[in-house]
């Protein structure tokens, strides 16, 4: 299978199944299949008619795919932080202000990649990752995205929910300290008590002490939480209920406060499906990813988008690092220069 000459295509590495590769043409619905494979993309808002796509086939690819090809040359524009710093003092005015809590600014790093090598070739520098980490992509003949994230939203089988909370980053080298920094406990915990407190009235929950995930080049708290859910519900009932967390929205999350963050992404010009969830169905086993550490295409024209939690003693010049820090990751996991 030629990843690189499929006009369509949907990827994902499903936790016990492996790689997954669905090819075109798909079928787009509103509801998914009664039976069969079926992926879920759909944008952040959540506003796509038809997201459950439905391959025409299915393939399991090999894990470990060859070395990557050589590095396609791409040619980035640094990003301003004007817009940025404008939509974070914004932020920090309504946190002041005790109407938010925690919200998450989110930016693109433009870029062009030079012919002869086509965007499309991301997919394959992505799919040798480690067990940490999830490929997933989706793609036409002209756009498409690809990332590699280590969030899930959640993975559901038959009544069992497991999800996790992953917010607060630091680098590896700084684990000492981040441990004990109040300021990433409390942007992780609003994350944590927000999945646990939307989860409850659906049965019985179960959360592990906050620990930390080592991601190589970062490293992140992370809390599992398990739902025994008291009946059956449907992926989209879970994709409603738990999207967007708090790890990539805000808190609280009402119709004001969603509609302000929709306001500020699209003035950072962040991509519509950054942080939106990314899923695969097949036989009652839904599996389901936060679509961060990606990249975007248009044509030849490239977007690296990455976001960082903004809580009361949050300072800008820390985020603005944490995103370099974020794009300087995403770069290294599609062994890109
Ligand atoms: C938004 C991103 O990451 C999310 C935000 C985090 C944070 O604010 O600490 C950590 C992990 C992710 O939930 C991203 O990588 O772009």
């Amino acid at each position: 299978m030629d990843i690189k000459t499929l006009t369509s295509g949907a990827l994902i590495k499903h936790p016990s199944r492996g790689l997954l590769l669905g090819t075109g043409p798909f079928r787009e619905s509103a509801e998914p299949p009664d039976s069969g494979p079926a992926f879920y993309i759909d944008t952040f808002r959540l506003d796509d008619p038809r997201p459950w796509k439905i391959p025409a086939a299915l393939h399991a690819l090999p894990a470990e795919g060859n070395p990557p090809p050589p590095a396609p040359e791409i040619r980035w524009t640094e990003p301003s932080p004007d817009t940025y710093a404008q939509v974070f003092a914004e932020m920090m005015e309504q946190i002041a202000a005790g109407q938010l809590m925690k919200s998450v600014p989110a930016i693109p790093q433009f870029g062009e990649m030079l012919l002869p090598h086509t965007p499309r070739e991301l997919i394959l520098r992505a799919i040798s990752s480690s067990p940490s980490h999830y490929p997933y992509a989706w793609w036409t003949e002209r756009e498409g995205f690809c990332g590699i994230t280590p969030e899930t939203l959640f993975h559901q089988q038959s009544r069992r929910l497991e999800t996790m909370a992953l917010a607060g980053t630091a680098r590896p080298e700084d684990e000492g300290v981040f441990i004990n920094d109040d300021k990433e406990i409390r942007e992780h915990e609003i994350v944590a008590g927000s999945i646990l407190s939307r989860l409850s009235p659906f049965g019985s929950v179960t959360r592990t002490a906050r620990s930390v995930l080592n991601l190589g080049t970062l490293i992140h708290f992370v809390t599992y939480l398990t739902l025994e859910s008291d009946e059956q519900h449907t992926p989209a009932h879970w994709i409603r209920l738990l999207h967007p967390t708090p790890a990539l929205g805000s808190q609280p999350r009402t119709e004001n406060t969603l509609a302000q963050l929709d306001d500020w992404r699209s003035r950072l010009r962040c991509p519509l499906h950054f942080g939106a969830p990314f899923g695969f169905l097949e036989d009652g086993d839904f599996f389901c990813l936060v679509g961060i550490r990606s990249l975007y295409w248009q044509g030849q024209r490239l977007a690296l988008c990455t976001g960082g939690g903004v809580v009361a003693s949050s300072t800008l010049t820390h985020e603005w690092r944490e995103l370099k820090l974020k794009r300087d990751t995403v770069r290294r996991s599609f062994h890109l220069p």
